[in-house]
């Protein structure tokens, strides 16, 4: 007979399953099994907690499944095919290059789904019972109901509920003609044109992918520059070396029509036909269906639950909040750092504890790539010193032919301590990486020009920003530190 309540085993004097009554109960029930979640989920159980790990599908993150991976594995192929189309300068002549459409798509969802598959072994791997398939919804501060009518009772609750692409009305109309980023790996081939609407990282990463495997893209942006980029030179530059690549209208509203054998798309001054549009303009977070109300939690505008940064709790209640659903950091390692501390704090939500948060740190895989680091702004309006660095000259980026963009750095005006830093420059995603670095361990300009750099890299190019910087600053560059142009390159010094 299935007991009415849930009945806990022990093994000596500690918990080693439960037998599943029609209710269900828990320490710390984590809803939703993303990235976040599944953080959470890890850390609340090493923190002591007994868990469930609550998902209606367990089909696998949006990471893996249709975001982070299998936009790079289109990325990677588009490089391939651009690298050869492009050898043309080192005198390097090859036959024409013909994408197999098919093959590529066949490679990205191979790949895919070995990384899918990683992420299902994981859950495979958690202690018996602690994975619940279902959708769940509150009832209560404490209580949950789930789809299947099983009552939830928890001390505390993870929400980790993920986003999901923005569609409106207009743009559902058009049916199958219609792509997000749910969709569009699934093509078996590539379409003949694409027009993507939004020219965020979402929408410019795929936009530059399709254009470099033959696709004739389209952007179109409602904004007047792409990716948000702070600094309107750096937009510039970005805009420009994209143009070469595909078509860009910026601050263009459309409205869409599905026609015979396509989508029109209008916008004031402009109209075209494509074979199908491609929708990034964002990613709210996922809340319908949570009854979030039930639970008493004050809600924001955006419908998301007021919640401290730093321990992810909501309010004063014994309910955290992480990952995209959070709708501020959208990201994932975000999600990943989010899971992590809002799973220690609901295994002990009565000793909540604040965390350090990551410096902001953003990128679009894009050719040159976007970085956004700390605090940044346009070069003319930056309260702070900034330095820049032209990657439009530079030594090694001009041998590669790689040559385009620069680096803006942004310090403190008293101690040239680096709180920020935008690159629309090649290699940024490692550059990048570099500067978070520097940032989170509080290095200064004069510090950092006193760490090594080889001969000839990309990281050389930065000394010409630190310079800058230091130059700004009252004791100048240090004088043990050389100051002289590095062969090639143009604009260091
Ligand atoms: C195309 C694309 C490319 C991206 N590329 C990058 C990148 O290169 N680098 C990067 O850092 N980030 C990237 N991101 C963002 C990154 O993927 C997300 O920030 C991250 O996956 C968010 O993880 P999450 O755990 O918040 O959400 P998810 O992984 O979406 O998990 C949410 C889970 O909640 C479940 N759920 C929903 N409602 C309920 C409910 N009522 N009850 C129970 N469960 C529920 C869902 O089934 C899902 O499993 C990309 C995103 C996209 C779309
Ligand atoms: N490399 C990465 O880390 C990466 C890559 C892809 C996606 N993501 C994540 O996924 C999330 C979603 O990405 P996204 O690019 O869709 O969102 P986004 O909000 O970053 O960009 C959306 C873009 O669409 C524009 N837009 C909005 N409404 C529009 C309209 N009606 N017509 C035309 N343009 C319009 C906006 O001005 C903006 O430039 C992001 O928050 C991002 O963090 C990250």
């Amino acid at each position: 007979m299935t007991p009415r309540h849930p009945v806990y085993v022990l093994d000596g004097n500690h918990f080693a399953g439960r037998i599943m009554g029609p209710d269900l109960h828990c320490d710390v029930a984590i809803i939703g099994a993303g990235t976040a979640g599944i953080s959470a989920e890890r850390s609340a159980r090493r923190q002591g907690a007994q868990t469930l790990l609550i998902d209606p599908h367990f089909a696998g993150t949006v990471c893996a499944r249709i975001g982070c991976m299998p936009s790079k594995l289109l990325i990677a192929a588009a490089q391939a095919a651009h690298g050869a189309r492009t050898a043309g300068p080192f005198g390097i002549r090859g036959g024409e290059v013909r994408v197999d459409g098919a093959a590529v798509m066949r490679r990205v969802r191979a790949l895919r789904d070995e990384f899918v598959a990683g992420v299902k072994d994981s859950f495979e791997a958690l202690p018996d019972g602690t994975t619940v398939k279902a959708a769940a919804h509150f009832t209560g501060p404490n209580y949950m109901t789930l789809d299947d009518g099983r009552r939830l009772s928890a001390r505390a609750f993870v929400l980790a509920t993920g986003s999901h692409p923005a569609v409106p009305d207009a743009f559902a109309a058009l049916g199958d003609r219609l792509e997000t980023n749910q969709t569009i790996f699934e093509r078996e081939t590539l379409p003949e044109s694409l027009a993507v609407v939004g020219g965020g990282p979402l929408g410019l990463e795929l936009a530059q992918a399709m254009a470099r495997l033959g696709v004739e893209v389209t952007v179109l942006e409602a904004s007047d520059r792409l990716a948000g980029i702070a600094d309107r030179q750096l937009a510039t530059n970005f805009y420009d070396r994209l143009s070469t690549e595909m078509t860009i209208h910026l601050k263009a509203e459309v409205t869409p029509r599905r026609v015979d054998d396509g989508v029109v798309l209008e916008w004031a001054g402009g109209s075209l036909k494509a074979e199908r549009v491609l929708l990034a303009i964002g990613r709210p977070p996922s809340l319908e269906g949570l009854h979030l109300a039930a639970a008493g939690l004050t809600l924001k505008e955006n419908g998301v639950p007021d919640y401290d940064p730093r321990t992810l709790r909501c309010g004063k209640s014994a309910i955290f909040i992480a990952g995209d659903m959070t709708g501020e950091r959208p990201l994932l390692h975000e999600a990943s750092a989010e899971g992590t501390i809002a799973g220690a704090n609901a295994a002990d939500p009565d000793h909540t504890a604040p965390s350090h948060r990551l410096v902001p740190f953003s990128m679009a895989f894009t050719h040159p790539g976007v970085v956004s680091i700390g605090e940044v702004a346009d070069r003319a309006d930056a309260r702070t010193v900034v330095g820049y660095a032209d990657f439009g000259t530079q030594g090694r980026a001009r041998v590669e032919n790689l040559n385009v963009g620069g680096a803006l750095l942004y310090a403190e005006p008293q101690t040239g301590r680096l709180i920020g830093a935008l690159l629309v420059a090649p290699m940024a995603e490692h550059l990048g990486h570099l500067l978070a670095w520097a940032i989170e361990a509080g290095e200064t300009a004069p510090t950092l020009l006193d760490r090594p750099f080889y001969h000839p890299t990309y990281e050389e190019g930065l000394k010409s920003a630190l310079r800058d910087i230091c130059q700004a600053l009252e004791n100048g560059v240090p004088k043990d530190r050389d100051d002289w142009d590095r062969p090639g390159d143009h604009s260091d010094g």
